[in-house]
């Protein structure tokens, strides 16, 4: 760890390769574009890939050879002597499959690496046990996370970042992009509702007999058809039911509570008032990262245009004035991440009297060990209604047991769970692929693999905000347009660095756990973990920013046996519910890793369906009564425990 810290000398935090006079073309448009062929293979030695022209990255640190190095097969060339090895790696975005691969000790002469070629030991979270170390608040780490923590808030440094404001232009606010092949398929996933009494489901948006507005507003979006959670879930929040729905990873979930919440306030007239001196919003929604909450409020915003309802963002790492101003002009619809909304709600600027909607997304996360005593603080603040007398909403991809339980003292008795497929489970539209590496291949493996997915945009999970900075700088010296997320950037950093990835200007974004939820960018078409999460809930997470809405992606993940284990029986049973091949040498570690699971440190596995019993399940297309359950994979879960 101190080795790999010093290993790191040449260090540029803010990794952001600005390519903006880019010319970074490939042969075809990206992965498997060409007759369905690997246009990688293809371009191996073929010398046409003409590299992105080297600008300057944020910190106006100058690039480094100025120009392109990324000559086809050629790669490297006359970036030091680099000695390869047989590594055995099989390169999943390489049709060619056989790909040499660096092996340890091949490398030599690179500057500032020293020929080491090793990688830190993962920096152990803190007995806490619960994941996310860079999101919001509250985790437990080190003293220098603690001291971050909500920064802008009543304590730490004073922050004056003011976020640019979002688009006012229509086509910029209804901006999205195309359901994917496998859209259609959503109808066949098999949908659980547990609880006594649950509303039909609806089929189509008519339907939901939205005011002209939102139908006008829902169709801009491009939406044509409500997804599975939206088809249930719609209904059930307006038969004024609380809810716990869980749905997989990228199938509109957002919607599913944006949509009947604001068609409610349109059918009570709210309409926003400027210039109270305390706001009193009818709905609260809560993110664990600001990036997420930024774009919940996004699709808010997007759905109430043209209504009186107003949206409302808070974060941390912004302004506080600016926060409490906007705050002020009118807010009915207030979003924030936890330390954020208890701040602005402990100055008296927000009133909770009028709160009819209380909504967790990722919930899992809300409530887990990092947030649920700020949840906690929220639901008992003073003037928030009792659960009675409001209708609570939780979502997310990943429901742990026990946080199922904890869960239920947020929401009435008679709360309805939604479960559309099995819950935890990974999106099947998702190619997913684990290689077994050590360490020390790591970044040579990756280098591999970026040279494969090319301009195709690329998120990499790391386990650390350092491995973060070292491996963005690590690939912008190989002049991969790389750029970086994590917790110890400034959000303006954070905010310019996912821009740039939307915007495809920097098509690899080096992440930690930060980025792993809710994110929705158009088109990532790969998620390389380059470290494996510690729990099987957060990796599903990071899958699923590809291989959204019925679109196709891939995943692949690094697997080193030294530390990955823990992981190995639960990534077996992730992989075969999503019907994914198995390596076997996979199977072979998590047999033979005995007393491990890798699954939340809650306790027990993610449940199939709502742990107060077993649900029925319901064909999506032919919503029916109870009692038809053929809840899949109920008993398999006995056998990972
Ligand atoms: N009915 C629909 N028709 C077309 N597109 C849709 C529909 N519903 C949602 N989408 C789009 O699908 C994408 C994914 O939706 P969303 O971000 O709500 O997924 P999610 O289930 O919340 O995912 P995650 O679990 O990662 O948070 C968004 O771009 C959204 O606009």
């Amino acid at each position: 760890m101190e080795d790999w810290e010093d290993d790191q000398s040449p260090v540029v935090t803010n990794t952001t390769f600005d390519n903006k006079e880019s010319s970074w073309k490939s042969a075809g448009d990206g992965f498997g574009s060409q007759d369905g062929d690997n246009v990688w293979g293809s371009r191996k030695g073929s010398g046409d890939f003409k590299s992105f022209s080297s600008g300057v990255d944020e910190n106006g640190n100058k690039e480094v050879d100025g120009g392109n190095s990324w000559n086809g097969g050629d790669c490297f060339r006359g970036r030091g002597s680099r000695g390869r090895g047989r590594g055995g790696f099989r390169n999943p975005f390489n049709s060619d499959s056989q790909s040499d691969f660096v092996g340890r000790g091949g490398r030599g002469g690179r500057r500032g690496e020293g020929g080491r070629g090793t990688f830190p030991q993962e920096r152990r979270r803190g007995g806490g046990g619960y994941r996310g170390q860079d999101e919001e608040v509250f985790s437990k780490g080190s003293q220098k996370e603690h001291e971050e923590k909500e920064e802008g808030e009543t304590t730490g440094p004073k922050v004056s970042y003011v976020p640019p404001p979002p688009p006012e232009e229509e086509n910029s606010i209804f901006a999205h992009y195309e359901t994917g092949i496998n859209f259609e398929k959503y109808d066949d996933i098999l949908v659980d509702v547990s609880g006594s009494n649950p509303p039909k489901a609806i089929m189509t948006f008519e339907e939901a007999q939205l005011c002209e507005t939102l139908n006008r507003n829902v169709a801009k979006s491009g939406y044509v058809k409500p997804t599975p959670v939206q088809k249930h879930g719609i209904p059930i929040i307006f038969a004024g039911r609380d809810l716990m729905a869980c749905a997989q990873t990228g199938s509109g979930k957002t919607a599913a509570f944006l949509l009947p919440i604001l068609q409610q306030l349109m059918n009570d007239g709210v309409a926003t008032s400027k210039f109270s001196e305390v706001q009193e919003p009818e709905v609260i929604i809560v993110a664990p990262t600001r990036e997420l909450i930024s774009q919940i409020y996004l699709e808010a915003r997007k759905f109430a245009y043209g209504t009186c309802v107003r949206p409302v963002v808070v974060y941390g790492g912004t302004s506080t004035g600016f926060t409490i101003r906007e705050v002020l002009k009118g807010c009915n619809v207030l979003c924030g991440t936890p330390g954020r909304l208890l701040d602005i709600i402990g100055r008296g600027e927000v009133g909770l009297s009028k709160v009819r909607y209380l909504v967790l997304d990722e919930a899992d996360r809300m409530l887990d060990m990092g947030f649920e005593p700020t949840m906690r603080k929220l639901v008992n603040s003073p003037g928030m209604p009792p659960k009675e007398e409001r209708q609570t909403l939780m979502f997310s991809a990943t429901y742990p047991e026990d946080i199922q339980r904890l869960a239920s003292d947020f929401l009435k008795v008679d709360y309805l769970f939604l479960a559309v497929g099995v819950v935890g489970g990974a999106c099947s539209d998702i190619e997913q692929n684990i290689i077994q590496v050590t360490r020390y291949s790591k970044r040579e493996q990756l280098l591999e693999l970026l040279k494969a997915t090319g301009t195709e945009r690329t998120m990499v999970f790391v386990e650390t905000k350092r491995s973060a900075d070292f491996i963005a700088t690590f690939l912008c010296q190989e002049k991969v347009p790389t750029t970086s997320i994590h917790g110890d950037r400034e959000q303006r950093e954070r905010e310019k660095a996912l821009g740039d990835f939307r915007t495809g200007q920097c098509p690899v974004l080096v992440a930690t756990s930060v980025a792993a939820r809710g994110l929705d960018i158009e088109q990532v078409q790969n998620v390389i973990n380059f470290d494996l999460p510690k729990y099987i809930d957060e990796y599903v997470h990071r899958i699923g920013r590809t291989g959204r809405c019925g679109n196709t992606g891939r995943a692949v993940s690094f697997f080193d046996p030294e530390s990955d284990t823990p992981l190995a029986r639960a990534l077996v049973k992730v992989l075969s519910g999503a019907k994914q091949e198995v390596p076997s040498w996979l199977e072979e570690v998590a047999y033979s890793a005995h007393g491990t699971t890798g699954f939340s440190p809650h306790g027990k596995v993610f449940a199939s369906t709502d742990t107060r019993r077993g649900g029925f399940f319901q064909k999506n297309s032919e919503p029916q009564p109870a009692a038809q359950s053929t809840s899949a994979g109920d008993d398999d879960d006995e056998d990972w425990e």
